[in-house]
């Protein structure tokens, strides 16, 4: 059955962007609608120009036998410093201080919309590597993992702070948490990675950097590539355990007592390449 070329249009654009960085091949298309591969590549450029003038992403096509094309989401600086605006304004409720220094985030990270856009934002950052995972610690961490994985058509690995029986043979070490010198264990089942596996490590706030320090270190025992990190708040510490990592927001100073959060864009664009 042969496609009209407004339907094939809509089609291929709804396969590209529900499976980011998945290669397809053009004979695919071409079978699927029923018309020659010269006429699937003009669709192509059609829906590359729309979604880059967009700002939504590009179209990569791969020449050769293994070749086709594949839709990588970035998202551009204009969009991105609306999401950190966002994100930033909300942070600065001081309603969310909570003892310690650190802030109530449960409401964020229950915002689909928010996480599937900070997702979008660390994909662009790691657009151009080979990400074979992205790991982060339970529990708040876990829905940025995903929206994260998603942009990047990869998998997650979820560190837990205990070993189950559920997880079958695991990797645990103890590491003290900078914040509150507490020793805590990371565990990660041996099945959940792929020893030298290339990984991206996200999680939802940093502040001394214990936990990020935890999931590098326990990493290196399943001798894995720690390609970054990406964490959407940074909170002032006086160590840091961690110094190479990006960060969306920074909270510069959190007063108790006249219950004000001062808030900035993170390091993102200071460090961050791939935004144009
Ligand atoms: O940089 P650090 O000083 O180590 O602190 C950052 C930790 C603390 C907090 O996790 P918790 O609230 O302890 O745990 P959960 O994510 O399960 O809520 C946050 O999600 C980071 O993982």
């Amino acid at each position: 059955k042969k496609w009209r070329r407004s339907a094939r249009l809509v089609d291929m654009t709804r396969l590209l962007i529900q499976e980011p960085h998945k290669l397809i091949p053009l004979g695919t298309f071409a079978e699927r609608y029923g018309t020659a591969k010269s006429s699937i590549s003009e669709d192509l450029d059609i829906i590359h120009e729309v979604l880059e003038a967009q700002g939504a992403g590009a179209l990569e096509t791969v020449s050769g036998a293994a070749g086709g094309v594949r839709f990588i989401p970035r998202m551009s600086r204009a969009q991105t410093e609306g999401v950190l605006r966002d994100l930033c304004g909300r942070l600065a409720d001081p309603d969310r201080i909570l003892p310690g220094g650190y802030l109530y985030l449960s409401d964020l990270l229950g915002d689909p919309a928010l996480i599937r856009e900070i997702g979008r934002i660390f994909a662009t950052l790691f657009a151009e590597e080979r990400i074979d995972a992205v790991v982060t610690v339970e529990t708040k961490g876990i829905p940025l993992a995903y929206a994260t994985a998603t942009h990047l058509g990869t998998s997650v690995a979820i560190v837990r702070r205990d070993s189950r029986v559920t997880e079958g043979s695991v990797v645990t070490i103890n590491a003290v948490s900078g914040s509150s010198r507490r020793i805590r264990t990371f565990s990660l089942a041996r099945r959940s990675l792929k020893e030298g596996s290339r990984v991206l490590i996200v999680d939802d706030f940093m502040k001394a950097g214990g936990t990020v320090r935890g999931m590098v270190d326990l990493l290196a025992e399943f001798r894995a590539e720690v390609a970054g990190v990406c964490v959407m708040v940074e909170s002032p510490a006086r160590e840091r355990l961690v110094d190479d990592y990006f960060s969306l927001a920074k909270v510069d100073e959190i007063d108790v007592k006249s219950r004000t959060i001062a808030v900035s864009f993170g390091n993102l664009f200071a460090k961050g390449v791939g935004f144009q």
